[in-house]
C-alpha cells in the first residue's frame, strides 16, 4: 500500500461518575507522512496459520454464536441493572456476578448444543456446578433457573420447554472439556471482566471455536461498550448507545453491529504507523497486568496518550474498530492465562488486521488445553507497529530484569 492513512487517537478520557463507564473525549485523526522505519525485528510465522489452511465456512455456527451470545448478554444486563440499582451492602457481594455467571453459560451452552447437534459437542467454559450443587446454594440455582427461563423465552422465535435446575446444571457442567488440538472446541468466558461487572463497567461475554487447535470464529458481547467512536466524534455523554457485538470468522473479517441488532458493519483496526501517535489499553485491574511495565514500555515508544484502562475483551473489541492502537498485558510471575480469556478477542482482533503475540512474538497458541502456555505476556496491535513495539517490549523485559 502506497498510501498509509494513519489515525492519532484519544485526547483524554473521563469515566462517568454515574455510569462509571469510560468514555473517550477528544477523537482525532492526523496523517502520517512518513513510514516509521521498521525495526529489524520481526514476528515470527504462525506455526500452521489458519489463514493458510484451506478456508471452511462456519456461518451456521457463527449465527447461532451471535444468538446465545446477544441473549447471554441479555441476562448479564437484567442483573447489573439490579446490582446497581441496589443498596451498597449488596454491591459488596458477589452473589450477582455468580448468577449471572452461571446463567451465561447455561443460556450459551443450551443454544450451541440445542441448535448445533452434534455427536462430539465440546465446550471449554469458565464455570462448572461444583458449588452450585451444595445444598446451601438451592436458592440460587433457583433463581438462575428462573432467570435462564425468562432470557430463553424473551428469544420469542421459537418454542423452548422450560428448563429445570437440573437441566441448567447439564448445561453448565457440559463446559469441562479440556480443548486441545484435535477437533472443534467451544471455548466461553460467560463473563469475562467480573470486576468490571460489579463496579458497573465494561464486560464481555466472550464466545470462541476452536477447528483443530486454532480459532476460527469468535463472538464478543460487550453491553457497556458506547457504539460510536467514530472521527470528529468530540464527546461521549450518557446518553450515548452502548452495547457491541463484535464477530469475525476466519478469513471474512471482523464485522460490529448493536447488541440490539443493527446491520453489521466492517471494522478494521487502526493504521497508526507512529507509536507516539498511538494510544494503549490495558486491565483496569494493576493485578490483573503490570501497569509499571506498560508504562516504561509507553515511555520508550514516546506514547503521548495516557492508558485507557478497561476491563475484559472489550478491550480486543475496541481496538479492531481503532479506538485504540496497542493493547499490552502482563500478569504477574506465575500466572496462567486461559484460553477463555483471548480466543475470540484474538480472532476479533486479527480478522480485523492486527496482531496478537507473547512478549517474544509468537502467536498465541489455543491448541494446549484450558491454559495459554505463554512467555510473559500478550501484545496487540496493528502490523505495521508490531516490530516496533515487540522491540520495545522486548528491551523494557531486559532492563526491568537487569534492575531486579
Ligand atoms: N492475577 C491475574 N493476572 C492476570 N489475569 C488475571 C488475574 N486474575 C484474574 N485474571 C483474569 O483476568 C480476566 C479479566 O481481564 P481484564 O483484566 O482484562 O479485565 C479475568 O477474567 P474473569 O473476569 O472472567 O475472571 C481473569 O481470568
Ligand atoms: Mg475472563
Amino acid at each position: 500500500m502506497a498510501i498509509i492513512l494513519s489515525t492519532a487517537l484519544l485526547g483524554c478520557i473521563y469515566v462517568h461518575p454515574l455510569t462509571r463507564i469510560l468514555y473517550l473525549d477528544h477523537y482525532y485523526y492526523t496523517y502520517a507522512p512518513k513510514l516509521k522505519s521498521i525495526s529489524s525485528l520481526s514476528l515470527k510465522p504462525p506455526r500452521n496459520s489458519v489463514r493458510a489452511a484451506s478456508i471452511m465456512s462456519y456461518d451456521k455456527e457463527l449465527a447461532t454464536a451471535k444468538k446465545a451470545c446477544s441473549l447471554a448478554a441479555r441476562l448479564c444486563q437484567k442483573v447489573q441493572r439490579a446490582l446497581l440499582q441496589s443498596d451498597v451492602q449488596s454491591k459488596s457481594d458477589k452473589s450477582p456476578v455468580t448468577v449471572a455467571d452461571y446463567g451465561s453459560q447455561a443460556v450459551v451452552s443450551f443454544i450451541l448444543e440445542k441448535e448445533l447437534p452434534s455427536r462430539s459437542f465440546s465446550l471449554v467454559a469458565e464455570e462448572d456446578s461444583g458449588d452450585l450443587r451444595k445444598e446451601e446454594s438451592q436458592e440460587t440455582l433457583q433463581r438462575i433457573t428462573k432467570l435462564v427461563n425468562e432470557t430463553l423465552a424473551s428469544d420469542g422465535t421459537e418454542n423452548v420447554s422450560l428448563l429445570s435446575d437440573e437441566d441448567v446444571l447439564t448445561a453448565i457442567d457440559s463446559g469441562k472439556s479440556e480443548g486441545g488440538s484435535f477437533g472443534q472446541h467451544w471455548v466461553l468466558d460467560p463473563i469475562d471482566g467480573t470486576k468490571g461487572f460489579l463496579r458497573g463497567d465494561q464486560y464481555a461475554i466472550a464466545l470462541g471455536l476452536l477447528d483443530e487447535g486454532k480459532v476460527v470464529l469468535g463472538v464478543l458481547a460487550c453491553p457497556n461498550l458506547p457504539l460510536q467512536t467514530s472521527a470528529g466524534h468530540v464527546q461521549h455523554n450518557v446518553q450515548d448507545k452502548v452495547g457491541c457485538l463484535f464477530f469475525a470468522q476466519v478469513g471474512t473479517g471482523t464485522y460490529m453491529q448493536s447488541l440490539d441488532g443493527s446491520q453489521p458493519t466492517k471494522v478494521d483496526v487502526s493504521s497508526t504507523e507512529n507509536a507516539e501517535d498511538a494510544s494503549f489499553f490495558e486491565s483496569f485491574e494493576a493485578a490483573h497486568s503490570l501497569h509499571d511495565l506498560t508504562s516504561m514500555i509507553a515511555k520508550k515508544l514516546s506514547i503521548k496518550a495516557p492508558p485507557v484502562r478497561i476491563d475484559s475483551q472489550a478491550k480486543y473489541g475496541a481496538l479492531s474498530r481503532g479506538d485504540g492502537t496497542i493493547y499490552m498485558r502482563f500478569p504477574h510471575r506465575g500466572y496462567r492465562e486461559k484460553i477463555w480469556d483471548h480466543a475470540a478477542g484474538c480472532i476479533v482482533v486479527t480478522e480485523a488486521g492486527g496482531v496478537v503475540s507473547d512478549a517474544a512474538g509468537n502467536p498465541l497458541d489455543f491448541s494446549r488445553g484450558r491454559y495459554l502456555d505463554l512467555d510473559t505476556g500478550i501484545i496487540v496491535t496493528n502490523q505495521k507497529l508490531m516490530p516496533t513495539l515487540l522491540k520495545a517490549v522486548q528491551e523494557s523485559l531486559k532492563e526491568k530484569a537487569s534492575s531486579l
